[in-house]
């Protein structure tokens, strides 16, 4: 079963709300609501590509500092096993705009349940819980 490492992160505003993205049509799990992230590059460090996608999905800029890990998602699709550090971020710089055409919602971390997530999302939603209230 090939790894596939994927970084991803829950972006926090002033009020405690986490921002989450609907995956564009014509992708693996178009429709459902995720944290923003991707894949590494070949020869990328996590950090570096989680501020990469940020600033290619979002239009945000985002220090490595700023990035607090809090858990992760270990996850066996049909196809590859997900390995998904889940990082929490309060503090960016520009204001998001979507750059796909995707979707976003700034929803409360009780709410997350109410949204149709990836299968390997659903434990990340209670440290968000636990984290934000
Ligand atoms: N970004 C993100 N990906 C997730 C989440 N949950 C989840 O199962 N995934 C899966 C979906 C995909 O199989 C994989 C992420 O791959 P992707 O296709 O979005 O990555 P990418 O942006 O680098 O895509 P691409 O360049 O290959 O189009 O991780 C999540 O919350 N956020």
């Amino acid at each position: 079963m090939k790894l596939l490492l994927v970084v991803a992160c829950a972006l926090v505003d002033a009020d405690n709300r986490v921002l989450i993205a609907q995956r564009p049509e014509g992708k693996q799990l178009a429709g459902l609501w995720e944290f923003p992230g991707g894949k590494l590059d070949p020869g990328e460090r996590p950090e570096e590509a989680l501020i990469r996608e940020l600033a290619e999905e979002l239009s945000i800029a985002v220090k490595a500092p700023c990035l607090a890990p809090l858990t992760f998602a270990s996850h066996a699709y049909d196809d590859f096993h997900l390995l998904m550090p889940l990082y929490v971020c309060r503090k960016w710089e520009g204001f998001v705009a979507p750059t796909e055409g995707q979707a976003v919602k700034w929803v409360r971390a009780r709410d997350l349940r109410q949204y149709d997530m990836p299968p390997a999302d659903a434990p990340l939603v209670s440290p968000l819980i636990d984290l934000l209230g």
